[in-house]
This record gives C-alpha cells, structure tokens and sequence, in this order.
C-alpha cells in the first residue's frame, strides 16, 4: 500500500495528546495538506460513538471481552472510512493509538491475554501495521500524577489502579522489544520540547525514507 502509517503510543500521561497536537500544528503552520492526524478510539461518527460507550464511566458493568471487541470495532470503523483510503491517496497517516494500545490495555491491562488480544484484532486490521510506531515512555506514577495534577475529568480507564497502568506499561516495553524494527521509544521524562522535537525527527525521517 503507498502511503506511510505512523501511530503513536504510550501509557496515559505519556504525553502523547500535547506531543501529537503540537506536530499536527507543525504540518498545519507548514501547509502540509499529505498529513492525516487521527485518534483513537474516535476519529469519525461511529467509532466516537463507541468511544463515548467505552469510556463513559457510569459503564462500569462492561465485560473485559466487550471492551477489546468494541476497541476492534471501532478501529475497523476508522481503517476502512480514514486510514485506508488516506494512505491509497499516498499521504502520512499519523494515528493517536492502534493494535498495541489493545494489547497492553485489555491483553496486559485487563489480562486477557496480549496474544489472544492481537489474534482478534487481526480480524480488524485485516493485517494493516503501521511503519512506524512512536512509543512514548513514561513511568506509570509519572504519568498518572500529570493526569491528577491536570485533568478535571478522570475518565474510567485513568480512574484505573496503579498495578494496572504498570502491567500496560510492562506491556509497551515488551512490544518495543519484540518489534525494534517498528517501535522506537521516545523518553517523555524528559522536556515537552524535547519530547515533541524527537518525535518530529523520526517522523521526517521516516518520510524521508519512503
Ligand atoms: N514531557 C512532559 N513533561 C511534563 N509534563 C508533561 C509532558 N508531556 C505532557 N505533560 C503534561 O502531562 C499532562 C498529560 O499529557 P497528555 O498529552 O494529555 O498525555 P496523554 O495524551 O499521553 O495521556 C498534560 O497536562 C501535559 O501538559
Ligand atoms: C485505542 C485504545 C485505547 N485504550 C485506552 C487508553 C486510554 O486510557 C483511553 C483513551 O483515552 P484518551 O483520552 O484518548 O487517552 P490518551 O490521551 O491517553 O490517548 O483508551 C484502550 O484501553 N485500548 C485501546 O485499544
């Protein structure tokens, strides 16, 4: 497939909105009209519907299964409407999360299982993987106390416990090895400019490779 698919990913406040918004507003100030900036869950009516349904905290009765399936859906929702069509029109489709976000949050975090997790997303991408993956790192109590120090709304996955956001945590940097071919980590410990500025330069260079 022409194009080039980058997704970005990381543990809740990594950093991964403030980074991503900042590049989009890059290319946008640059009138890069070949960049696509996506999000999920979300990124078109369907898939922000399932979005509002999966993390409405009042839907606490939700069934682990459930969740991971409706993530699915929702990502077969914005491949078939966004993702593919962007890259068949040759252009840069820049994704806040994918498959591995379901890996480490149901397959780690809820403990599905992270093989029985990317198994059935399969059925979902039809095997789409991106490029490149952006892994933006940060220690599960960093990330949660910029969420607390920042956010007036805590939605039900931020509201989950600690052992939680490490065993996704756990999970990224299992991913990050198994893939080094795809996945490069960015340490967001470190300055918010310097954060963005890395993850530029990979993307760039990544465009220019293609
Ligand atoms: N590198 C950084 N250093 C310190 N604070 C940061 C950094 N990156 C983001 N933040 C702050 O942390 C909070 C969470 O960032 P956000 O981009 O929403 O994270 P995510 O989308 O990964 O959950 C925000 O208030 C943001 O300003
Ligand atoms: C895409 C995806 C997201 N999530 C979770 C991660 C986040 O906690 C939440 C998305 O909420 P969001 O507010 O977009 O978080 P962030 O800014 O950190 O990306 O959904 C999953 O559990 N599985 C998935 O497959």
């Amino acid at each position: 497939m022409a194009g080039l698919f980058i997704t970005f990913e990381g543990p809740d406040g990594a950093g991964k909105t403030t980074v991503l918004s900042a590049i989009a507003e890059q290319f946008k100030t640059a009138k890069r009209t070949d960049i696509l900036v996506t999000r999920e869950p979300g990124g078109n009516q369907i898939s922000e519907a399932i979005r509002n349904l999966i993390l409405d905290p009042k839907n606490t009765q939700m069934d682990v299964r459930t969740e991971a399936l409706l993530y699915a859906a929702s990502r077969r929702q914005l491949i078939q409407e966004t993702i593919r069509p962007a890259l068949a029109a040759n252009k840069v489709v820049l994704c806040d999360r994918f498959v591995d976000s379901s890996v480490a949050y149901q397959g780690a975090g809820r403990q599905i299982g992270e093989d029985a997790v990317f198994q059935m997303n399969q059925f979902a991408t039809e095997g789409l993987t991106p490029d490149l993956t952006v892994y933006v790192d940060v220690p599960s109590e960093v990330g949660l106390a910029r969420i607390k120090a920042h956010r007036a709304n805590v939605d039900r996955l931020d509201a989950e416990t600690l052992s939680f956001h490490k065993r996704v945590r756990a999970a990224y940097l299992r991913l990050a090895k198994q893939f080094p071919d795809r996945i490069v980590t960015v340490d967001a410990t470190q300055p918010v400019a310097t954060v963005i500025e890395q993850t530029m330069t990979l993307i760039t260079n990544a465009m220019k490779q293609r």
